[in-house]
């Protein structure tokens, strides 16, 4: 069973968004096929705008570039677009690189892509908690109000905290102003003081946000800022989340299928950015030492670190922040059933040390994620273990044999883990989530680490850099 199920560290602190298959992993690689894999890769080596890196930030630069005509090529490092947003195919399985989940409502998203297309299953809009040896359901009482009556006397917070989720639910989505505003108020604060000042007990914190918020934003100390808490309250407000039925990949797939073919390079990794000439021309030096020209500007759209790396002391006039960023580590296990048939998210909510952070099966959600008549179960830890696989392998199957029974998850096959030591960006507060895209000579700059570190964050931050790449 083990010799089947290699570890993949997607190493990308530095910006090198790769994988790094252990000797298992290339022993079955055949095996395994891309998702959403790139057929061909152009030899284009000069545009009038060229763009560094192929996550959603890049891809959505590129899009608008497209949508206005203007030449542009997109350089990717490793062997595929989609940068940490992707999914793999093993066995017949959809592995997202990385449990994510896509929120409907999303601003950006909504004008970039095609929902449709994208064929979004949704999860039940609440989650059930693990605590005390039983399942507590805390549910969204304008989506499922019959639940949310059974749900009051449950002990994962008062009756009092579950009034107030309601209300925080209303605060965020009318009381705060346009999103804009609601990124740069005064006021912010941690995520962790925000729920404290509104109200929320301790229990209510421990068992149900510290779990769910820590599988948003990677981050059990509820640190991160609460401008992101009362963003992502708003998006869960007013919209669905879902995962789309071939996998997350698809949503940078769908980015890519509207770009033009000879404008994308793969396994391009851009080594350095020159001086601008005085035609205005800059050349960028690939990791293989051929020259690339752009002719007009270039945008990096890497991860932070990697973007100061290449861009040095221009990016030191707007820098983002320079502290450890936060990672996760996640798990798929096939199996023949689901021991249970909900859509829905399993979190944590015992606090006692314990590995897992948040589960679910995702074939409960879009079926499409398992082969017909099987299912998969996607498991979530905050932070990258120094343990190697077998030992947290161990412990998972350990602890979700309390969860749903020993003989259940003893059959389960472990496919794959995941080991993401950047997974986004420090967010905590105080953060500035209105960093500039235009650093000045033909420089511009998009990612995560410009505004919020979300699908729409990046999305919004490509955009922006595009259309002042070409003012
Ligand atoms: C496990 C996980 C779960 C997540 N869950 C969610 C979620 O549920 N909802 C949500 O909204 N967000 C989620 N996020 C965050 C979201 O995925 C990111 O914020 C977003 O995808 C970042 O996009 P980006 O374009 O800024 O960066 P990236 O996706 O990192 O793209 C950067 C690209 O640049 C390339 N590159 C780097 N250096 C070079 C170079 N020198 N030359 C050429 N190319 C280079 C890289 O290979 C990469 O493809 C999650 C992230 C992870 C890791």
């Amino acid at each position: 069973m083990r010799a089947n199920a290699p570890s993949v560290v997607l190493t990308n602190a530095r910006g090198n968004a790769h994988v790094n298959p252990s000797p298992r992993h290339r022993s079955c690689r055949r095996a395994e096929t891309r998702a959403h894999a790139s057929s061909s890769s152009s030899k284009k080596d000069s545009a009038d705008v060229v763009v560094i890196g192929g996550g959603l930030s890049g891809l959505a630069a590129c899009r608008e570039l497209g949508r206005r005509g203007d030449d542009y090529l997109l350089l990717e490092s490793s062997d595929d677009i989609g940068g940490r947003v992707r999914t793999d195919v093993v066995d017949g399985y959809l592995l997202d690189r990385g449990f994510a989940i896509f929120l409907t409502s999303y601003p950006e998203a909504r004008r970039v892509l095609d929902y449709d297309a994208l064929d979004l299953k949704p999860f039940y809009a609440g989650a059930d908690v693990r605590f005390d040896g039983a399942f507590h359901r805390v549910a969204d009482p304008f989506r499922h109000p019959v639940d949310g009556l059974q749900s009051l006397p449950n002990p994962i917070g008062s009756v009092v905290d579950k009034v107030l989720v309601g209300l925080v639910r209303f605060q965020t989505v009318l009381a705060l102003g346009s999103l804009e505003d609601m990124m740069s108020r005064d006021g912010e604060t941690t995520i962790m003081k925000r729920l404290k000042d509104f109200g929320f007990s301790d229990a209510m914190i421990d068992r149900f946000f510290r779990p769910f918020m820590a599988g948003i934003f990677f981050n059990r100390e509820l640190t991160t800022s609460s401008r992101l808490f009362n963003f992502v309250m708003r998006m869960l407000a007013t919209g669905q989340n879902c995962l789309p039925a071939k996998g997350i990949g698809a949503v940078s797939a769908q980015l890519r299928d509207g770009l033009a073919l000879d404008s994308v390079r793969l396994n391009a990794k851009v080594a350095n950015v020159g001086e601008r000439s005085a035609d205005l021309s800059r050349t960028l030096t690939l990791e293989s030492g051929e020259s690339i020209t752009a002719r007009k500007a270039i945008i990096v759209a890497c991860e932070g670190p990697e973007a100061a790396r290449l861009l040095g002391k221009s990016l030191g006039k707007s820098p983002s922040k320079s502290e450890s960023a936060v990672g996760t580590t996640c798990l798929y296990f096939a199996m023949e059933k689901a021991p249970t048939e909900d859509a829905i998210l399993y979190l944590d909510g015992d606090n006692n040390g314990g590995i897992v952070n948040n589960c679910c099966f995702p074939s409960n959600v879009a079926p499409s994620y398992a082969p017909a008549g099987k299912s998969l179960a996607s498991v979530s830890i905050i932070g990258v273990p120094e343990e190697d696989d077998e030992t947290i392998e161990s412990k998972v199957r350990q602890e979700l044999s309390a969860w749903f029974g020993a003989d259940s998850v003893s059959t389960w096959r472990l496919l794959r883990v995941y080991r993401i030591p950047y997974a986004q960006p420090n967010q905590e507060a105080p953060t500035d989530f209105c960093r500039t895209t235009s650093l000045g000579d033909g420089v511009f700059v998009a990612g995560d680490h410009r505004y919020s570190a979300t699908f729409d964050g990046a999305l919004l931050s490509g955009r922006r850099a595009a259309e002042e790449a070409v003012a």
